[in-house]
C-alpha cells in the first residue's frame, strides 16, 4: 500500500478530501518540515513537500508532473506578522517558523535580493519584532491579526519577479519509483483528476469543513487563492527561486528538475 504524506493545512483539503474516500492508500499527516524529513528517510512513500527539500536532496527525489501549492499572486497563508513597515525591520529580530522549508527560504531572499534589509532571524518567539507563520496559524492571522502589518509573500514574490511561487511539489522517492512504478501511476492518474475538478464543488466541500476564525466565503476563497498547477510560467517561478536560494547559499547547487514518467 502506498504510503503518503498529507500536509494537515487548509491548502490541500479539497485535494485530500477526495482521496481519502476510497480508502486505498494510508496517511502520515504532518507539517512540511516533517513530511520532508519522513520521506528522505524513507518513511513515506510520496508526498507533497516543500520546494527547496527537493533542492537540497535532488538525488532522492523525482518530481510529479503538472502539481504543485502554488500562489499566482497573493497566497495568504505565507506571511509576515509585524507592527513595523518592512523598511523599518533592519537589525530587528524575526521569528522563523518550524513548520516551513521553502517560505524560510523565500522569506530570506525576499529582505535580502529585493528589499536589502539586514535582520537576525530566530526560532525563539520571545523577542523578536516579526513572525513568520505559514498554513494554518498563517491563515487564521491573515484574517484575525493582532498586527498592524501582514506582509503576504506570495505577493511581494510575484510583485518582485511576476512569477508564481511554487511553495511545494509532489515528489516521489526514487527508488518507490522503481518498486512501485504502477501502483504510482493509478494514483498519478487520480490526482490528477481530483486536481482538475478540485475547484468545482468548493461550496458543497465547504459542509464538511470548518476552520475556527473564518467565515465559510473567507474559506472558499482562500481554496480558490491556492493553486496546485505546475505550468512553464510555474517552473519559470521555481528555477528563479533555486537561483535566488544559491546565492544566498540556502543550497549547494541549482538543482536540474527531474520529472517521473509514466
Ligand atoms: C501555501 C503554503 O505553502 C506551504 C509552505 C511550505 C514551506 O514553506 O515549506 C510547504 C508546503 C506548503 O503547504 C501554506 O503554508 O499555506
Amino acid at each position: 500500500m502506498l504510503i503518503i504524506g498529507e500536509i494537515e493545512y487548509a491548502n490541500v483539503y479539497p485535494i485530500f478530501y477526495e482521496l481519502k474516500k476510497n480508502g486505498k492508500y494510508k496517511f502520515i499527516k504532518s507539517y512540511p518540515s516533517v513530511l520532508n524529513k519522513a520521506l528522505r528517510d524513507g518513511g513515506i512513500d510520496i508526498s507533497c513537500c516543500s520546494s527547496i527539500e527537493y533542492a537540497r536532496h535532488p538525488e532522492n527525489y523525482l518530481i510529479l508532473k503538472n502539481l504543485s501549492i502554488s500562489s499566482i499572486k497573493e497566497v495568504k497563508s505565507v506571511c509576515l506578522f509585524s507592527n513595523y513597515e518592512i523598511k523599518y525591520l533592519e537589525n530587528k529580530n524575526i521569528y522563523l517558523t518550524d513548520e516551513s522549508g521553502t517560505s524560510i527560504v523565500l522569506l530570506k531572499i525576499l529582505l535580502k535580493k529585493f528589499l536589502n534589509i539586514n535582520v537576525n532571524y530566530s526560532i525563539d518567539k520571545n523577542d523578536c519584532d516579526a513572525f513568520l507563520y505559514i498554513g494554518d496559524k498563517a491563515l487564521y492571522r491573515f484574517y484575525n491579526s493582532e498586527f498592524k502589518y501582514v506582509f503576504d509573500l506570495g505577493k511581494l514574490w510575484y510583485d518582485f519577479t511576476g512569477f508564481p511561487f511554487v511553495y511545494a511539489l509532489w515528489l516521489v522517492n526514487r527508488e518507490v519509483a522503481k518498486d512501485k512504478l504502477d501502483i504510482l501511476k493509478n494514483f498519478y492518474n487520480e490526482l490528477v483528476d481530483i486536481k482538475t475538478n478540485s475547484k468545482k464543488n468548493l461550496s458543497t466541500l465547504i459542509d464538511h469543513y470548518y476552520f475556527k476564525g473564518l467565515t465559510s466565503y473567507q474559506i472558499i476563497d482562500y481554496w480558490e487563492t491556492i493553486n496546485y498547477d505546475l505550468t512553464t510560467s510555474h517552473l519559470n517561478g521555481l528555477k528563479t527561486f533555486y537561483e535566488y536560494a544559491y546565492e544566498i547559499g540556502e543550497i549547494k547547487k541549482v538543482p536540474k528538475l527531474e520529472f517521473i514518467n509514466f
